[in-house]
């Protein structure tokens, strides 16, 4: 049997079956932003800070100026998926990252990072797609090398 490193297609769209393990999302875009609001912590609470940031849907943001700088506007921000504080890590790795991680599983290219300002909780989010998306492609190795194993075994 010849194991060839695959190459990253012309486009997710040719080659990307319904069936993959990457899902049809990929299919659609070729870059994704999501953002994730953490809680706030306990020393905030204890502060009494104010949230900035509401959400207003699964894909808006708005910004709240606290209401002694008059000087700044609430401003809303759209992105391809809004994740509000109260999302576990789970729902964040189903809905926003499993598509992208597991297209490595077809050849696919593909990167996620996390970008925001200290303490905004990306160490905290990254770990868990980390831990689940470790998981879920050892689990498909597993698989495929299992149907793999049948499929030489048999005609033997
Ligand atoms: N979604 C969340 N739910 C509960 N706690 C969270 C969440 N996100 C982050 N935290 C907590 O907020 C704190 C800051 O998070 P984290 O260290 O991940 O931030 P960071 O963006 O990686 O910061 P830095 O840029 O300084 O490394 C941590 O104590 C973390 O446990």
């Amino acid at each position: 049997m010849t194991v060839r490193t695959p190459g990253t297609p012309a486009t997710k769209i040719d080659r990307t079956p319904v069936s993959t393990p990457g899902g049809s999302k990929a299919k659609e875009e070729k870059i994704v932003v999501t953002v994730r609001l953490r809680p706030l912590s306990k020393r905030e609470q204890l502060a009494k800070d104010q949230v900035a940031w509401e959400c207003v849907d699964d894909h808006m943001i708005v910004y709240k100026p606290p209401p002694q700088d008059r000087s700044a506007q609430p401003a809303s921000f759209t992105f391809d998926k809004v994740f509000g504080p109260a999302c576990l890590t789970e729902t964040v790795y189903e809905e926003g990252v499993k598509n992208v991680a597991l297209s490595a599983l077809m050849g696919i290219n593909a990167t996620i990072f996390a970008y925001g300002q200290t303490s905004s909780g990306k160490t905290y989010t990254m770990r868990g797609e980390t831990d689940k998306a470790v998981n879920d492609i050892y689990n498909h190795i597993m698989n495929v090398s299992y149907n793999s194993i049948n499929m030489i075994v048999i005609p033997a």
